[in-house]
């Protein structure tokens, strides 16, 4: 064990930690230094980096929230604040959502700001995510989802809550709301989400289960629309953007709010009443011990 600004922490995941922080680290500073495509320049804040090309309309929004991108309430805020911001310039109509860590597109929720907080903590991080997926889930620009790592759980929202998504051909890449293996549910606006992309009967057996997909498995039930080789992720999402990016935007904004918007309201009408329920859920003894139990097992894995 090293100890580490008074914490211990296994010397493994230091390593492991380390390594990828140090590759995630170098590959984001070479993309910055060459600038955004056709020489629009780069935004973006600490975790969200977004390469605009202000020639085709498509910006690539990259998160880069070292070791696992997990859904932290600093990463869910810099993801509103830049979507927000993307939405409101009028040369964009769409986005590339990716990872700039290495096998990684997000662990999803963040553990650490779900165990051992006090309530305040919980409402404020539960209103965040909502405010993610309302605007993720709604907005009026083209979302293609290119993803390059492993998806779990709210990595998975993220991924479903876009128009289209490419996932990277590796068995490790794993995607699907596993969240009943954590001993804890998955709100009815995952669910929703879910059901609106692969149907009930097949949203069902994913909950229960918790199932995690691999990719020609998550191609077969339709959480993806496409499976290609690693490499090609952020090819194929600007291909697919070409096709979304022909349809006018007028009519294909109407026909996105057709048929989101019910699944959203649904959310809208009972928010508060939604973080209530969650941050009941969470403060429960039994709750509490079960993610701690699951975030140990995941500090104690072997590499
Ligand atoms: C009602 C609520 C609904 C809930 C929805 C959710 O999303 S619940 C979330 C459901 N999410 C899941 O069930 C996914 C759980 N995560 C995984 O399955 C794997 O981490 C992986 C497949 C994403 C990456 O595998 P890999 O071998 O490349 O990486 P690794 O495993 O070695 O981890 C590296 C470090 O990251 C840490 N850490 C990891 N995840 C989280 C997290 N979510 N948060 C915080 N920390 C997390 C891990 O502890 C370790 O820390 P250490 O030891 O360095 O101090």
């Amino acid at each position: 064990m090293a100890l580490l600004a008074g914490l211990r922490v296994p010397a493994r995941s230091l390593l492991r930690a380390g390594a990828r922080l140090r590759d995630a680290a170098l590959g984001r500073w070479e993309r910055a230094a060459g600038g955004g495509g056709d020489g629009a320049r780069s935004f973006g804040s600490q975790r969200v980096l977004v390469e605009p090309d202000a020639a085709t309309g498509v910006a690539v929004m990259k998160l880069w929230n070292p070791p696992v991108n997990s859904l932290s309430l600093d990463l869910l805020t810099e993801l509103v604040i830049s979507l927000e911001k993307l939405e409101n310039e009028k040369t964009f109509r769409g986005i590339i959502l990716t990872s700039d860590l290495p096998g990684i597109f997000s662990a999803g929720l963040d553990l650490t700001e779900m165990c051992g907080r006090n309530p305040a903590h919980y409402a404020e991080y539960w209103k965040a995510l909502q405010e993610l997926w309302l605007r993720l889930y709604q907005t009026h620009l083209v979302v293609i989802a290119a993803i390059n790592g492993a998806s779990p759980a709210g990595g998975c929202l993220l991924a479903l809550s876009c128009d289209y998504r490419v996932l990277a051909d590796n068995p490790k890449f794993i995607i699907g709301l596993n969240e009943t293996l954590l001993g804890i549910v998955a709100p009815f606006w995952f669910k929703d989400t879910m059901i609106n992309t692969i149907g009930h009967r097949a949203t069902e057996r994913a909950l229960q289960l918790g199932l995690l997909f691999r990719p020609a498995e998550a191609l077969q039930v339709g959480v993806v629309d496409q499976v290609v080789p690693e490499g090609q992720v952020q090819g194929a999402a600007l291909s697919a953007m070409t096709q979304w990016l022909a349809i006018p935007d007028h009519a294909r904004q109407l026909t996105k709010s057709m048929m989101r918007k019910a699944t959203a309201d649904r959310l809208l009408t009972q928010r508060e009443a939604d973080i209530q329920n969650f941050v009941s859920f969470l403060s429960r003894d039994s709750i509490q011990k079960a993610l701690q139990v699951y975030l140990e097992k995941l500090r104690q894995k072997k590499g």
